[in-house]
């Protein structure tokens, strides 16, 4: 199946299990592998045709800046749900990626694979 990829996206939002994550915005990474056939789009050069990563970009935007979970496993998982039921994508790879503090500067990071059916 070919692959359409969304990497490094950027998103500021309230997440963790701590009172001062509560209250202080941090920045998550999102990077999307989503399963899609490109060849509609590329015998037809129409955007109409094809998954458009600008939409996709849009919508997780505005789901994850307005979110307020506690886990990243959450957020990864409705993120991952709500892009496989907006955009009828059949199977797509999650990587979630936040930074931490545990032994100097670190990043946890959760990578999830899911599909339609
Ligand atoms: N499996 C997880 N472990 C932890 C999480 C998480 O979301 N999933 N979150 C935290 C804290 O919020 C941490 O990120 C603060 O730096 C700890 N462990």
């Amino acid at each position: 199946m070919d692959k359409i990829f969304l990497n490094d996206l950027k998103i500021d939002t309230i997440i963790g299990i701590y009172d001062w994550e509560r209250e202080t915005l941090q920045t998550l990474r999102f990077d999307l592998e989503m399963d899609w056939d490109i060849r509609k789009a590329a015998a037809s050069d129409d955007i109409t045709n094809t998954l458009d990563y600008g939409a996709v970009a849009n919508v997780v935007v505005e789901f994850v800046s307005n979110s307020r979970y506690l886990l990243i496993e959450s957020l990864a998982e409705e993120v991952a749900q709500l892009l496989l039921k907006t955009f009828a994508i059949p199977r797509l790879k999650l990587t979630l990626t936040k930074p931490v503090q545990l032994h100097g500067k670190n990043q946890a990071q959760i990578v999830i694979e899911r599909s339609s059916e």
